[in-house]
């Protein structure tokens, strides 16, 4: 089934992230540049805290790519933390003698775990007396790897399929962006210019609006992204297996970035709210072939992929280090206390955006392999114009 595999590796403030993907074929185009601008892009969005401001991606491939080009071998990433000198003890590999470690503040023990991470319930089962072995890894930093694979994968859809992919803010707390389908591309450095990456001027404006609030009150938010698909064929996944379908693959892939809660295809959950008659796309003959006369089952239908625009939105739970620190308990003292906060982002929906468009490229670009096979990118794309060209039905 799968034919691509990926993984990550690395802490939050250890050397570098690591990534590897497998099972591209050939001469897909991928430049360092290419995953310095992704990983940038991710940088973005208003409300994002004090670390993103100093800390730079460093890029370097390792394996896969040679001038320029994948050479169907696994491709190797690797992110480099500009911030690892601080950590270089707290965060060493091999052992440090005690007294050294004595001496660096970072290195004291969180033993107030923060409610809304990972700090408690992965303390009490990898047996840690404290958080920092627990939330180095699950910490956000780890969404920069998979945006240098996502990069990758964009690349290999491009040249494949034409497949392109972008995503907007269409909430944020609760300011909302007015509901649309965009059947058409839009500009996506203009909207990457936008503060919270939203495609609607006055649902921009009370998004930042939120988020000042926020920082005032010393509080967080989250909020809803929406990823679009453009030119992705007709028939990626399938109705046969529950863990074909295209649909379910896109939910775990995006439920699987931190702290998103919920996802939605196409009108999602609105659709359980109205009646058959207008929850579905009705399907008419056109000069251009059959299509469809909306958009609301987001471009799947029993785990296909329709040929239509693909649509799916994730929504992401405020960020869990709120400022006004939340109750917890001292695990060493077992007393109430207030949870650890040192530095944190207000808000990071724009970014989520960015991380859910990788996650996205990198479940297509698994069913266009899978679909379409091919050693080289040529024979992936001709087996592509190939299906189209011979579809019974159009
Ligand atoms: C791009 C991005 C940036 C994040 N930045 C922060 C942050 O600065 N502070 C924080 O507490 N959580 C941040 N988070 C969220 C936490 O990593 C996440 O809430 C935590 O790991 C627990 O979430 P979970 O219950 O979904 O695993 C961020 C998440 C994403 C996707
Ligand atoms: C470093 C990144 O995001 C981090 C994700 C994160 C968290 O708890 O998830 C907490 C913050 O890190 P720190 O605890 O070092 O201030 C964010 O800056 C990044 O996105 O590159």
């Amino acid at each position: 089934m799968s034919r691509l595999r990926w993984l990550t590796a690395g802490e939050s403030h250890g050397p570098a992230l690591v990534a590897t993907l497998e099972g591209l074929p050939a001469g897909v185009p991928v430049t360092t540049e290419m995953v310095a601008d992704a990983l940038a892009r991710r940088r973005l969005g208003y409300g994002r805290g004090a670390r993103m401001k100093f800390e730079k991606d460093e890029v370097t491939f390792l394996g896969g790519v040679r001038h320029g080009l994948t050479m169907g071998s696994p491709v190797a990433v690797m992110v480099g933390n500009t911030e690892w000198p601080k950590w270089e003890q707290v965060m060493s590999a091999d052992p440090v003698e005690a007294g050294v470690l004595a001496e660096q503040a970072r290195n004291a023990p969180l033993t107030r775990p923060r409610p809304g991470h990972a700090d408690l319930a992965g303390m009490q089962k990898y047996g840690f007396d404290e958080a920092r072995p627990v939330l180095e890894r699950a910490s956000a930093r780890e969404t920069a790897a998979r945006v240098a694979l996502g990069a990758v994968a964009r690349s290999y859809l491009k040249e494949t399929a034409g497949i392109e992919i972008v995503s907007h803010v269409v909430e944020l707390a609760a300011a909302k962006a007015p509901y649309g389908v965009h059947p058409e591309p839009c500009d996506v450095e203009r909207l990457d210019a936008d503060p919270v990456r939203c495609l609607d001027a006055d649902a921009s404006k009370a998004m930042v609006a939120e988020i000042d609030q926020a920082h005032k009150d010393g509080d967080t938010l989250g909020g809803v992204v929406e990823v679009l698909a453009y030119g992705v064929p007709v028939g990626l996944g399938s109705h046969v297996h529950w863990d074909r379908r295209l649909d379910a693959r896109l939910a775990a892939a995006l439920m699987g970035i931190q702290a998103i809660k919920g996802v939605e295809v196409g009108d999602g959950f609105d659709l359980a709210r109205v009646p058959g008659s207008k929850a579905h796309d009705e399907i008419v003959a056109t000069e251009n072939g059959i299509k469809r006369t909306s958009g609301r089952a987001g471009g799947t239908e029993g785990g296909l992929s329709t040929g239509e625009l693909l649509r799916v939105r994730a929504a992401m739970k405020p960020i869990a280090t709120v400022p006004r620190a939340l109750a917890t308990v001292d695990v060493v003292t077992g007393e109430a206390a207030k949870a650890h906060h040192q530095r944190s982002d207000v808000c990071a929906v724009p970014a989520a955006g960015i991380v859910a468009e990788a996650m996205v490229a990198l479940v297509l670009a698994d069913a266009v392999a899978e679909k379409f096979g091919g050693d080289s990118v040529a024979e992936t794309h001709r087996n592509v114009q190939s299906y189209l060209a011979h579809l019974q039905i159009r």
